[in-house]
Parts: structure tokens; sequence; C-alpha cells
């Protein structure tokens, strides 16, 4: 259980983050939100000015009784962006910094040896990182970590620097190596699609503060507000009021939309994922109009104007798999009530 209360004013930037979770934790944030911040605050890179950060049952760091462990002392195994490998070092002499001190010369070999076979990177053991590809590195940088058998695993956009393919590959493998590392777990990423694959729990950042934190389905289900829906790839968000238990108008589409439950009162915005229209559905349907079709490899990507929108709004899009349309529906389960 990783308990986090983390005060921290950086010039006009204000850190404000409070939150607990067992397992594998997403933290998904626009850019600037305070993701790496959050992990360099946990890692003890940076001091927050005040709160408590506790991991089981050590903590790290506590601004009221001034515990405040070092670096090392923290036993954090930190992955990240560009895995910072020793360029000068081979795979196996990169993997051997990561071993414990206390731990004797001979000992060594064969826990490198041994870290190097559950990777997967037996046979590469003198290659330098320039001679080793983008997934062989990172698996070097986690081999690295995991011998230093962390507490807490913390992973600082563990795909940025992979293309689409091996993406696909080591998150696969990553999938693996965090099924089997039986303690907590923080991923920072942009995409929820890496946070929906890898995390049990996902926490939406928001200028600093944490906009939602939840079980991952639950989260993607009901994103709750404007920033986490968008995060959640939401593309078409309007301001909406509520217009009775379970209904919704959106002035700027000119629809009224049934919910699958109760709106509450606080209601600012409705959210519907491209996906989630279809000509095919009975249902919150309405007459639309097309405007643009841009093909894509695996269907169709439709903007539309909605009949009555408003000349100022600008269109939705429908990821449609095929055909035209000239009503649309949606599924009350998919539309999405916004509160923030
Ligand atoms: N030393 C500093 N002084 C002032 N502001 C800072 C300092 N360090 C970071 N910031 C600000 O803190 C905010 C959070 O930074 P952080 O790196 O945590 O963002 P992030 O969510 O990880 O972004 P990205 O996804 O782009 O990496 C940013 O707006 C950044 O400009």
């Amino acid at each position: 259980m990783i308990d986090v209360q983390c005060y921290k004013r950086l010039g006009q930037f204000c850190l404000d983050v409070e939150f607990q979770a067992c397992g594998v934790l997403g933290l998904l944030g626009p850019s600037g939100s305070g993701k790496s911040k959050t992990l360099q605050c946990i890692a003890g890179i940076e001091r927050p000015d005040r709160g408590r950060i506790a991991v089981g049952n050590r903590v790290f760091f506590d601004g009221e009784t001034g515990v405040n462990l070092a670096v090392q002392e923290r036993r954090v195994g930190y992955l990240f962006q560009h895995y910072a490998l020793f360029p000068n070092m081979t795979a196996a002499e990169n993997i051997a910094c990561g071993v414990r001190r206390h731990v004797g010369r001979s000992e060594r070999r064969p826990i490198v040896a041994a870290m190097m076979e559950r990777l997967g990177l037996t046979g590469l053991e003198h290659h330098k990182p320039s001679q080793l590809s983008g997934g062989q590195q990172q698996r070097v940088a986690l081999a690295r970590i995991l011998v230093n058998e962390p507490d807490i695993l913390l992973l600082d956009e563990p795909f940025s620097a992979l293309d689409d393919a091996l993406k696909e590959q080591v998150m696969a493998e990553l999938t693996g190596v965090l099924r089997q590392f039986d303690k907590d777990v923080v991923v920072v990423t942009h995409s929820y699609e890496e946070a929906y694959r890898l995390c049990h729990t996902i926490a939406v950042l928001h200028d600093g503060r944490i906009d939602i934190i939840g079980e991952r389905d639950a989260v993607f289900a009901q994103p709750q507000s404007k920033t986490a829906a968008s995060l959640m790839g939401c593309r078409n968000i309007a301001p909406a009021r509520k217009t009775g238990r379970r209904t919704v108008f959106v002035p700027s589409w000119n629809c009224e939309f049934t919910a699958a439950c109760d709106v509450k009162d606080e209601l600012c915005a409705v959210g519907i994922r491209e996906r989630s229209f279809s000509p095919a559905v009975p249902v919150n349907s309405h007459a639309v109009s097309i405007t643009e079709e841009t093909k894509l490899p695996f269907g169709t990507l439709v903007a539309f104007r909605c009949d009555g929108q408003r000349p100022d709004a600008p269109p939705l899009v429908w990821l449609a798999e095929g055909g035209r349309a000239d009503t649309l529906g949606v599924r009350p389960e998919d539309i999405l009530l916004l509160y923030r």
C-alpha cells in the first residue's frame, strides 16, 4: 500500500496530491500536471514542503516528525524515461551496478545472470547500450532496478522511447514482470490505453491535484470530470444541464440524452466517445448531417453536426466501421456525466 499526501510549491506551480493505492497505479495527466514531480517526491529526489509519504509500514517522509529518508534508504526502483544506462558499460555491468552493496563479489555474477535470463537478455551480456534495441535497453534498465530488490517500482513514461511495434512487445513483457513483482508500482503515462492495460487503479492528475482516482474500469466508464474524460479518449465534450432524473440537455448540440444512472444537480457537461455513436442504436437517437470523412486503417472518422446544432459549436466525431447514417444513437451507459 502506498500512502501519499504531498504538498510542494514550485514557482507558480503547486503540487497538492493525496492518494492511497495498492498494486499497479497509473498516474495519467496532461503535460505539466505534476506526474513526474509526484514520482520524484516518492523517490526522495524532491523534498515536499509538507505531507507524509509511506510505502507499506515504512515512512519515507513526514513533514511533522521530520522523517526524510535518503533516496538509497527508500529502496525505490525508478525507471527513467530514457532509462539512464551507463553508456560505457556493458549490459551485465549496468545490471551489476544495481546489486546491493552488501552482496559479495562472487555472488554478484549469478544474480546478474539469473536476472538477465528472467528478462530474456541472455546472450547480450557484453553489449553496450548503443548496441541494444530500445526494448532491450528498457529490459536492462528494469533488470538493474529489480536486482536491487526494491519495495516499490516507479516507472516514468516507460514506453516513450519506443516505436509502436516495439511498444506492443515491451508492454506484454512489462505486464509479465509487473505480475511477478508483487509489491506496489506507480506508472506515469500520457496514454489511457497504456494505463488501462497495465494498471488496476487509475489516478488522473490535473494542475497538480488528483482529479479522480479509482478502479480502472470504473474510472474509464464514468471519468466524472472533463479533464479525465478527455484523457480517457473522449473527444465529444460539451456543456450540459440536468433536465430530469436521468436526462440531460446539451444546448450547443441541441440534443437531449437519457443516461443509465441518476444525474446529479451539479452536472456541468457530458462526454460521448467517438466509438459510442451507432446508427443501429435506437435510443438517444438524433438526426445528423455528415460534414467530413477521414479514412483510417480500421474504420472512418466521421465529422457530423446534429440538427439544430449551434453554428459556432465544433462538429462531433464518430468512428464508423462503414456505411453512412442519417441518425446516430448512443446507449445510455455510454453517456459520460461530467461534474467538473
Ligand atoms: N524547479 C521548478 N520551478 C518551477 N516550476 C517547476 C519546476 N520544476 C517543475 N516545475 C513545473 O511543475 C509542473 C509539473 O511538472 P512535472 O514534470 O511533474 O509535469 P508532468 O505532468 O510530469 O509533465 P510531462 O508529462 O510534460 O512530463 C510543470 O508545470 C513544471 O513547469
